[in-house]
């Protein structure tokens, strides 16, 4: 039989394999098999050539049982109401295991950003708004940027919202510009929250990071982050990085401002000169101390989970991992550092930025920093020593405590 790729079915199936081995309520289990709202909205939008082109959105609240609902909007070609619902599961697991009070929401529009022109971005941001004001909120839902959305975007859309509601609401999006209440911190958070995971994790396999090779696959928000960063907190050498077209290798490793450079001339990081071009599958199975999955869901499926060669993945990207290549890497003893741990550096920081906008006082770089610090740890401690305990995977293991979280809160609310 063919592998389920469907991400909202992987979600499901990852959670019922952690309320197995946890024996939990079957009643708790059946409210979190599904998300509690869902809404889907038609956007209108007029084009620089004149033309009215109508594009579909979504936003899903998973669960707000310990919070307002929080998690990203995607601008992207191919989204599905699937992959929204799952990301707002994975939202609500991510929030629990790094213990903030929020929940787990998510939000996209099947657009493709890439063809559209800042005007017509800025439309589409605002027919967004729109369209799901009544649904979204500081005390509600906090949206915050995802794959192909940017501050820029967050502002806009930050504007739109006060302009409906007439009046200040900074707390209603994170990841806005830092002129407009945005974070220090926030724009490297996510790779930054990696690599506090990732110290915990190289300690547990005995890997010394300053010797560590690396790859990263994506080279966006989290991609080129966690490129510059593992060399700056490790010294760390990264050998490989891609994007949508393709990757680059080189022994010696890659030059991040060199990289960056080509990549803003040609659209693309390969061909850049001392390096050789790879596609994204051979740069999953090279063989480096450290895999950063930092671009899509279902790179690691069971075709190629037996050829990876990394000893640690560090999922910045979300859903990388199917349920079936975990069994594998599991069993071929890779430490799998899984995505609502690993990529919990954003919408921790994020919920940093709430925070400040609700009380109108703003920390420095280096208080959000220590802070990250603390909670990453923490949780990545946690996983690992849950997973050890259930002898599970560290996915298991992470599901295990952010389910019992969330169970706890709604069993408290009187929901079961
Ligand atoms: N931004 C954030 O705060 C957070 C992001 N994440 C997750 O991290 C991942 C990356 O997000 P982010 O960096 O923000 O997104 P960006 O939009 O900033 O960048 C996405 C990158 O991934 C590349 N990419 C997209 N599809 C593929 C593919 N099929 N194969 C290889 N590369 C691909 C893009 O290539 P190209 O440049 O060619 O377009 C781009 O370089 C996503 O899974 C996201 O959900 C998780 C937590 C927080
Ligand atoms: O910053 C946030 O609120 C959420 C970021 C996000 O979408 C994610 O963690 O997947």
């Amino acid at each position: 039989m063919a592998e389920d790729l469907d991400s909202f079915d992987i979600a499901v199936q990852q959670l019922e394999k952690a309320a197995k081995v946890m024996n939990l309520d079957k009643e708790a289990l059946e409210i979190l098999r599904a998300p509690q709202q869902i809404l889907e909205v038609s956007l209108p939008v007029r084009m620089d050539n004149g033309k009215v082109k109508t594009f579909r959105g979504f936003r899903v609240h998973y669960n707000n049982a310990r919070g307002p609902v929080k998690g990203g909007i995607r601008f992207h070609p191919e989204e599905t109401l699937s992959t929204v619902k799952a990301l707002s599961a994975w939202m609500t697991w991510k929030t629990a295991v790094v213990d903030i009070p929020m929940g787990g929401a998510k939000g996209g529009i099947i657009c493709n950003p890439k063809e559209m022109s800042p005007s017509e971005l800025e439309r589409l941001s605002r027919a967004y708004v729109r369209a799901i004001a009544d649904f979204i909120g500081p005390e509600i839902d906090v949206p915050a940027p995802d794959v192909y959305t940017t501050p820029q975007i967050m502002a806009w859309m930050m504007d739109e919202y006060e302009t409906i509601v007439r009046r200040s609401a900074p707390g209603v999006i994170t990841g806005k510009p830092l002129t407009l209440g945005g974070s220090q911190g926030r724009g490297d958070a996510t790779a930054k929250g990696g690599m506090y995971v990732l110290k915990v994790g190289a300690k547990k396999k005995g890997i010394d990071l300053s010797k560590a090779t690396v790859a990263v696959q994506g080279f966006g928000n989290a991609g080129q982050f966690a490129m510059t960063l593992v060399k700056e907190h490790f010294g760390s050498k990264v050998v490989a990085i891609s994007d949508t077209k393709g990757g680059i290798y080189s022994e010696k490793g890659l030059d991040f401002d060199a990289v960056l450079k080509h990549k803003q001339k040609t659209g693309t990081v390969q061909g850049l000169e001392g390096t050789k071009n790879i596609t994204n599958e051979e740069l999953l199975e090279l063989g480096v101390d450290v895999l950063i999955p930092a671009a899509i869901e279902n790179q690691i499926t069971s075709k190629n989970a037996d050829k990876i060669k990394a000893k640690i993945i560090l999922e910045l990207a979300n859903g990388p991992t199917t349920p079936e290549a975990d069994e594998i890497l599991f069993k071929r003893g890779v430490l799998d550092l899984p995505d609502f741990l690993a990529n919990a550096g954003g919408v921790t920081t994020s919920y940093f930025e709430w925070v400040q906008n609700i009380g109108g006082y703003y920390w420095t770089r280096e208080e959000v920093y220590e802070k990250l610090d603390k909670k990453m740890t923490t949780a990545a401690e946690d996983v690992l020593a849950t997973a050890d305990k259930y002898k599970v995977n560290p996915r298991t293991g992470a599901y295990i405590i952010s389910v019992k979280r969330v169970a706890d809160a709604m069993k408290a609310r009187g929901w079961y």
